[in-house]
């Protein structure tokens, strides 16, 4: 389980995050919904250590969140378009690397095997050898999701990660997203702005309005109105 307890992170007088505590069971996918402000981006980058938070712990099953145990898939992928699909996998496995070895970034041919798999993962193995830049906006972000579980994370988080996709391709992203993480039993934590979307593939919602947790609840117990009352606007 990831318990998160009394977290806090300010930005001078903001509170960006306001002591939130909530605990997330492996193998079920969290959806966490807010406002634009209301804290979500600077949540995932505490969980993924991107930021230090100035107060709360955060614990997988008992111990401290390691570097390496949380990947965070960026709105835009954050990939590298001149490189292939296979060498933004084989990049996001070098953090686990020996320093030369990220340095040189040299893989060995079961960490290539490993990427592929990955890749397969998202039904893409076929692209494996192609320019990330000629892939389709749907198609990136799965390379985006290959390349976070090139990571083998516990805690797999995303951030608004299909914000630049129709509709049909974020549904079919999402749902890619949420079945890895059911399969592999990790953590899954998403931020979304499309409350349908979100409704499709969340197991529970975390709400946030100004830093603060305003809803933890099973998707069961969610209606339109309570994702509504998030926002602070009628459903
Ligand atoms: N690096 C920073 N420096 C100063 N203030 C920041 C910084 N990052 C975030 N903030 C502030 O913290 C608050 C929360 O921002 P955050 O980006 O986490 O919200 P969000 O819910 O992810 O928004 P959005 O949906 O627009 O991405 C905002 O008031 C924001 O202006």
């Amino acid at each position: 389980m990831l318990s998160v307890t009394g977290l806090e992170k300010r930005y001078g007088a903001v509170d960006a995050v306001a002591d939130i505590s909530f605990d997330l069971e492996p193998g079920s996918m969290a959806v966490l919904v807010g406002r634009s402000g209301s804290g979500k981006t600077t949540l995932l980058r505490c969980l993924n250590g991107l930021e230090r938070p100035d107060s709360g712990t955060i614990r997988l099953e008992g111990e401290p969140l390691g570097r390496t145990d949380a990947a965070l898939i960026f709105q835009e992928g954050a990939l590298l378009d001149g490189k292939s699909a296979l060498e933004n996998v084989l990049d996001g496995g070098l953090a686990r690397e020996s320093a030369w070895r990220e340095l040189l970034g040299w893989h060995t041919a079961a960490e290539k095997r490993a990427a592929i798999e990955r890749l397969h993962a998202v039904d893409l193995a076929g692209c494996a050898q192609q320019r990330v830049g000629d892939l389709s906006g749907g198609e990136r972000q799965r390379v985006g999701i290959a390349r976070a579980l090139h990571q083998e994370p516990r805690v797999l988080l995303a951030d608004e990660p299909v914000a630049s996709l129709d509709p049909v391709t974020a549904r079919a992203v999402l749902e890619r997203l949420a079945s890895v993480v059911r399969r592999e039993d990790l953590v899954g934590l998403v931020s979304l702005h499309q409350p349908r979307l979100a409704g499709e593939i969340a197991d529970r919602y975390l709400g946030l309005a100004d830093g603060r947790l305003t809803l933890d609840a099973a998707a069961a117990d969610v209606d339109p109105e309570r994702i509504g009352e998030v926002y602070n606007v009628p459903a």
